[in-house]
């Protein structure tokens, strides 16, 4: 199975995702707070089903792993080579303090590493996708679909952090990195911002999921960008531990 060749039926799922998602979105919604605290509301497990649902329809090989799936153990996931990585909705405080930053995200990892990713931002109009190797690309809200790529060096870099979790480590981290520009996004849209060149460095130095960076991941890795370790190791995805480490991730010249 080449990436290429499902990418338009990833799009797609991905999109009717997002559909759902802003009809609830529009609507008088509930939150819930799942066992660690974290808000999930009906839009979060309605993404899920239409993923599933659509991701089983074309690969029913592929085991899923998504946020609002059910724990899968280690004795089983060990043995997967490649697989689906879903986030339903990543930024869910986002979605329901309805500022739009809020992402549908899946990717498909192959030895440890996203291979190919889909974000789209329901509320924004924004859709972003890369397959390993074949570049980058951007939906903007008018439809119109182009290729992105990382800006070039700069002084003055441009550092996103997120709107909700950014902590005193991070902001150490910032303030090492001398002259900048802070530029706020929530979710996995702070990769999409790096790819599309319109901010230079992610420093995340607080907890995350796999689900949460897998498709960010892939798209910022297609676009020219990385996304390393603070050891400087590339972050990995199939760990026994869910949880990434801290990372950064950047256009190539940063590293
Ligand atoms: N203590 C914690 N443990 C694990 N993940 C956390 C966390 N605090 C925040 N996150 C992750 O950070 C994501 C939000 O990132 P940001 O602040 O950059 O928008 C959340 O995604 P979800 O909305 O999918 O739960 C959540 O998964
Ligand atoms: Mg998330």
């Amino acid at each position: 199975m080449q990436c290429s060749d499902i990418l338009p039926d990833v799009i797609r799922i991905a999109d009717e995702a997002s559909e759902r998602v802003l009809h609830i979105y529009e609507s008088d919604f509930k939150v819930q707070y799942k066992d660690d605290d974290s808000p999930v509301t009906a839009a979060d497990l309605a993404s899920h089903d239409v993923i599933v649902n659509g991701l089983r329809a074309i690969s029913h090989d592929i085991p899923i792993l998504s946020e609002e799936g059910r724990d899968i153990p280690w004795e089983e996931r060990k043995h997967w080579q490649r697989f689906w990585l879903v986030d339903p909705i990543d930024g869910t405080r986002e979605f329901t303090q309805r500022n739009g930053e809020f992402t549908v995200n899946i990717a498909l990892i192959e030895d440890g590493q996203p291979v190919m990713g889909v974000v789209t931002a329901p509320a924004l109009k924004e859709a972003f996708w890369g397959v390993s190797g074949e570049g980058a690309h951007k939906r903007d809200r008018t439809g119109k679909v182009h290729r992105i790529q990382v800006a070039e060096p700069r002084v003055g870099k441009r550092v996103v952090a997120s709107k909700n979790h950014l902590n005193d480590e991070t902001r150490a981290f910032i303030e090492t990195l001398g002259d900048h520009e802070l530029v706020q996004a929530g979710s996995s849209l702070k990769f999409c911002r790096i790819a599309e060149g319109r901010a230079d460095i992610y420093p995340r130095l607080g907890p995350t999921s796999e689900w949460d960076t897998g498709a960010g991941h892939a798209v910022l890795a297609a676009s020219g960008g990385e996304v390393r370790t603070l050891e400087g190791a590339p972050l990995r995805y199939g760990k026994e531990d869910v949880l990434n480490p801290w990372f950064v991730g950047a256009a190539n010249w940063y590293f």
